[in-house]
């Protein structure tokens, strides 16, 4: 049997570069196994660096010395334990990175990518959409131009949110602007690019059926989280008047929580995160729940390199892939360079296939990146959007 022998959690990032401040820092996590093997995982962060960090302490003492192999056991054995996992996002958080490391783990003893032990390759060709890609942007022009470069790189998918520095609320000018942001999009880059609305689950109700019903006419392929994540009710609301597919997932934590909105009718697209929600094997569960009811499944990925490595690893088995988001156009040369194992060209990602999660570290770059900073907190703009775009 092969144990878990060296646990280290890392944290890593560059918290004064200009970059979206909820990505501004990463949790690396780096399991040693008794065969001398390495795996690596990550857990996400968002103004709660440190505490998924101590998280992933009281992981580490489940998982120390157990046989990595037994995924599900040694995920239920902490699930057993702590309490109000079903409601933590630091614990499941820091239980991914566990789980994503100890794939990588198995993949590299048995020589073989973590895709070919779930399933295999249904998916080899993994359609991409940016986001994160319009820092600074306020104007339909900026959002436009910076988009248009991407476009030259192969992008045929944009993820932005248009709705400036409102919250709870929309007002007129609110709607208005949002609505030239959105319209210049569609206009500038045609009907052959897929446009996707970020709310950051802002609005109360009826401020988002506002928003949504003024966008429907643009076409976009879906409108993320419309309503406050704790308004799941106010969904069926906006659901009666937008016809736009409703998406969201990156806060669910586990597969019954995806169960309930997908029966109920809630959603149209998930978006689960598999540093959120459990890691790889739950993520496996979580698409093949939404199968069931043909609910197409579009991960969230806002974090690090582990995270997209270990989620193109999903994305490959599903039958119900649908488009997988990607920061890597604006991540700071830090985080670019730390990891290898993975493209993305013209907008499209590929694995290695390579064992494990199929990436190798830089461990140059992994030392020099050490930090015990939190993520900024800027007075002016919630942590959550993407820099300099909290303005009206
Ligand atoms: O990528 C997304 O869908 C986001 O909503 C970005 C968020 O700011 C990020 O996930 C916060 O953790
Ligand atoms: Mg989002």
């Amino acid at each position: 049997m092969e144990k878990i022998t060296n646990i280290d959690i890392l944290e890593l990032g560059s918290p004064e570069e200009k970059s979206s401040p909820w990505s501004s820092t990463i949790l690396i996590l780096r399991l040693t196994s008794s065969n001398g093997n390495v795996g690596y995982g990550e857990a996400p962060t968002t103004l709660m660096t440190h505490p998924v960090l101590e998280s992933m302490k009281e992981v580490s003492r489940i998982f120390q010395d157990k046989d990595y192999y037994n995924i599900e056991a040694n995920n239920r054995e902490y699930y057993k334990n702590a309490f109000y996992i079903s409601k933590s996002i630091e614990e499941t958080a820091a239980l991914s990175a566990f789980e994503i490391a100890s794939w990588d783990l198995i993949g590299k003893d048995l020589g073989t990518p973590v895709y070919k032990m779930l399933g295999g390759v249904f998916n080899d060709k993994i359609k991409a959409y940016a986001n994160g890609w319009y820092s600074d942007c306020v104007e339909p022009e900026d959002f436009v131009s910076k988009a248009k470069k991407l476009v030259n790189k192969g992008y045929k998918a944009f993820k932005f949110d248009p709705f400036g520095n409102n919250y709870d609320k929309l007002s007129t000018e609110g709607l208005k602007h949002s609505v030239s942001i959105v319209s210049k999009m569609r206009e500038e880059l045609g009907d052959d690019i897929d446009l996707l609305i970020e709310c950051h689950g802002r609005f109360s109700t009826k401020y988002a059926i506002m928003a949504g019903e003024a966008l429907d006419p643009y076409n976009p392929l879906f409108i993320e989280e419309p309503v406050h994540p704790e308004l799941e009710f106010g969904l069926y609301d906006f659901k009666k008047y937008v016809n736009t597919p409703v998406a969201l997932g990156e806060r669910l934590l586990n597969k019954e929580d995806f169960a309930r909105f997908i029966s109920s009718g809630m959603v149209d697209i998930i978006q689960p995160d598999i540093t959120n929600s459990k890691g790889i094997l739950e993520g496996k569960k979580i698409a093949a729940v939404a199968d069931a009811f043909g609910v197409p499944v579009a991960f969230h990925n806002a974090f690090g390199p582990v995270q997209t490595a270990a989620t193109l690893n999903v994305d490959y088995t599903i039958p119900n892939f649908l488009i997988q988001e990607s920061f890597e156009e604006s991540w700071p040369e830090w985080k670019k360079s730390l990891f290898t194992g993975y493209t993305i060209e013209n907008g499209f990602f590929r694995l290695s296939g390579k064992p494990g999660l199929g990436i190798e570290v830089n461990e140059k770059i992994l030392n020099e990146s050490r930090t015990e900073a939190m993520e900024p907190l800027n007075p002016n703009e919630p942590p959550w959007v993407v820099s300099g775009t909290f303005k009206q």
